[in-house]
């Protein structure tokens, strides 16, 4: 159960007790989304990201989810992805392959990964492309305000630097308004080719989960939700703002610790 949900412009903070409440609270709402969209869409777009997360989203290759879960309706995307081979370890793919898709019954033909043979710029166009063809036969809803694909669910982490997907701190890729998917190839963080979602996208979706453990990413949290004053707007996760979707936010309590008006109830 989560000790504190404060619902504030920033959304909603979830902020669990352990990782073991983490992962369950999270994958009550991942169920719960999916379990919506399918009834009102009959699929569910949901966009992954790398790192720590596929391992947080692990109670879903278990019971009950892993039965309860419509899987057949499922359409996965990567908010971000490395520029390596499908099977380096750097992958975002063969991550999520390794530790969540190879457990459940996903449909192949529905895992929509970058084209790993390319240029970071080739990739990121023709993964455009791929969602493009998805948005037009409405596998991926289109938002009513832009242009852009309006995904059921996008889930981020959050870098201690304070990036989500390969969006990082004073990079040009933060200013990209024209493009579904940009690419980078100057990424802070190895690998340096990468391809992400841009900002317009990610706040089209109607649900955005940020996912975020551990101390070392305390003080990326409380700038990316506290009110700071004026120099943070740059920092990438302040500028998740969905639209009109629905931003919630999963911490333990030590990325919460540094959040400034923390009202544990213990
Ligand atoms: O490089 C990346 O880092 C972020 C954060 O990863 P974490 O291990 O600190 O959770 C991740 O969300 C992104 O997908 C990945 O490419």
């Amino acid at each position: 159960m989560a000790l504190s949900e404060v619902n504030n412009d920033r959304g909603e903070l979830r902020i669990l007790e352990n990782l073991d409440e983490l992962r369950t609270d999270l994958a009550d709402y991942i169920a719960e989304l999916s379990e919506a969209a399918v009834k009102e869409r009959g699929v569910f777009a949901i966009a992954l990201s790398g790192g720590s997360l596929i391992d947080l989203m692990g109670k879903l290759c278990e019971a009950p989810y892993n039965k309860t879960v419509d899987w057949a309706k499922w359409y996965i995307f990567w908010a971000d992805e490395r520029v390596v081979a499908k099977n380096h370890s750097d992958s975002n793919y063969k991550l999520a392959k390794d530790g969540l898709l190879s457990k459940v019954p996903i449909v192949p033909s529905h895992v929509h990964s970058i084209n790993d043979s390319v240029s970071a710029e080739e990739a990121a166009d023709e993964y455009m492309f791929v969602i493009r063809q998805l948005v037009k036969t409405r596998m991926v809803s289109v938002s009513d305000i832009s242009d852009c694909p309006k995904f059921d669910l996008i889930l981020l982490g959050l870098g201690p630097d304070g990036h989500i997907a390969s969006l990082f701190p004073n990079h040009s890729a933060l200013n990209e308004t024209d493009e579904w998917v940009t690419f980078i190839i100057d990424s802070p963080k190895p690998p340096p080719e990468r391809i992400t979602f841009t900002l317009p996208v990610i706040n089209s979706a109607s649900n955005v989960a940020m996912v975020v453990t551990g101390e070392s990413k305390a003080e990326a949290v409380h700038l990316a939700i506290d009110n700071i004053g004026p120099d943070c707007p740059s920092l990438p996760a302040r500028l998740v703002q969905p639209t009109k979707g629905k931003l919630v936010w999963f911490l333990d309590k030590p990325a919460a610790s540094k959040l400034d008006s923390l009202q544990f109830s213990e």
